[in-house]
């Protein structure tokens, strides 16, 4: 097919990367402007695309109903998810249904904003590094980009939010954070108590959950999605992660089977969230719980949001295996690091699968 008149601006990549990136257009504006074929720098190499016959349709995460969590067997499905397959979805977790559709209208309200007002909050013009409008995940180190625009809110304090957070997003972001933080001390109790932590103080909830950052993900339609990807493979650097998506689907999980080449999709539930234990959980668990890959696909005919809390320690924590863990006998496969060393090495480098954590291996 001969290129469109849009198609032909993009010849050069310096101006797309001036269009996508320093104008705050994002991949959302490049989707709007009706491509009929995708960008070379969005052309993932063949072994970063997910080929359909490495997923397997039968197998699914499992899915917990919280209503009765006080029952012991509710605690063994979590600590059970969590060590087999690093993924679970909650249903009935009294997060109010209304809390959820309302930040996934913030979202869209945010990234409807012209681009003159997003880029506002890119990581040149923002006012504070922890508020950062941006497009796929570490531009500057990656061989090709990825389909996603994101707004990413490190969470200090109310006041400061009041300040420094988008208005159009703010209140319902904040509302979704103090809701979810109910269920998600509920289920970080749950998985200490798996460890043998009999009590969480103060230094166990830094490092359990001393910080939190909310990323509002925007995937627009994409026009050749099986060229490129939404979120390349990654775990998260995470203790958990709270993962609200929308209806469309395309989040896939590294599946337990075999040689473990396989990929499960993570369907929508209506009023689920997804929980996934990242990096520093594994860290502090000396591997009990897993931190396990997933990637997101791009999609051809709709456009999709996600919004996840990444529950972490307190970027001052230092992090290695509690001592709960060890006193067992059991042999240390990590070191202590400084945890914003941590999530600065990831940052700084492109997608990587499971990669991270070998900066803190022994
Ligand atoms: C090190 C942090 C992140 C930033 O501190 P800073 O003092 O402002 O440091 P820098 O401004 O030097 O940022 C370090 C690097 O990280 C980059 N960065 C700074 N925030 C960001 C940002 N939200 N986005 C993507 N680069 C950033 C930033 O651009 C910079 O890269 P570079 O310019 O190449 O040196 C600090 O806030 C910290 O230690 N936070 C701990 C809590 C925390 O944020 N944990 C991470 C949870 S996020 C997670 O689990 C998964 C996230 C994720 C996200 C996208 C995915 O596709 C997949 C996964
Ligand atoms: O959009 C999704 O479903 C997942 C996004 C994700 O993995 C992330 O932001 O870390
Ligand atoms: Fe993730």
């Amino acid at each position: 097919m001969a290129p469109t008149i849009e198609d032909r601006q993009f010849t050069d990549s310096s101006t797309l990367i001036n269009f996508v990136i320093n104008r705050g257009n994002g991949v959302k504006g490049l989707s709007e402007m009706g491509l009929k074929a995708l960008p070379k720098p969005y052309i993932q190499p063949l072994e970063e695309r997910l080929c359909m016959t490495k997923f397997v349709p039968q197998q699914s995460i499992p899915i917990i109903d919280m209503s009765h969590w006080k029952n012991p067997r509710v605690a063994s499905a979590v600590c059970d998810a969590a060590e087999k397959w690093g993924f679970f979805q909650i249903v009935n977790h009294d997060v109010p249904i209304e809390v959820l559709n309302n930040v996934k209208d913030a979202t869209y309200r945010f990234f409807d904003l012209p681009a003159d007002q997003k880029n506002k909050y890119s990581k040149e013009n923002s006012a504070s590094s922890n508020v950062r409008f941006g497009t796929s995940f570490s531009p500057e180190t990656e061989k090709s980009l990825e389909w996603k625009d994101y707004l990413s809110l490190f969470f200090v304090s109310e006041e400061e939010a009041s300040i420094l957070w988008p208005p159009v997003c703010r209140e319902q972001v904040l509302d979704y954070i103090r809701r979810t933080k109910v269920v998600i001390k509920k289920l970080l109790q749950m998985l200490m108590d798996g460890l043998n932590v009999k009590e969480i103080d103060e230094t166990k909830r830094s490092l359990l959950m001393g910080s939190m950052r909310t990323n509002l993900n925007y995937y627009p339609i994409c026009p050749d999605p099986e060229l490129t990807v939404g979120v390349g493979r990654h775990s998260d650097v995470s203790t958990l992660t709270i993962l609200l998506q929308d209806e469309i689907g395309g989040l896939y999980v590294r599946g337990n089977q075999g040689d473990g080449d396989n990929w499960i999709h993570v369907p929508p539930i209506k009023g689920s969230l997804v929980i996934n234990v990242g990096d520093a959980l594994q860290i502090l668990s000396n591997s009990r719980y897993k931190s396990v890959e997933h990637r997101v696909i791009a999609n051809g005919t709709k456009n999709r949001i996600s919004v996840p809390i990444f529950v972490n320690p307190k970027p001052t924590d230092i992090i290695g295996p509690l001592v709960e863990v060890l006193q067992n006998g059991e042999k240390p496969i990590y070191k202590q690091v400084l945890y914003s060393d941590y999530v600065k090495h990831f940052f700084r480098k492109a997608h990587d699968g499971k990669k991270t954590v070998e900066f803190a291996e022994i």
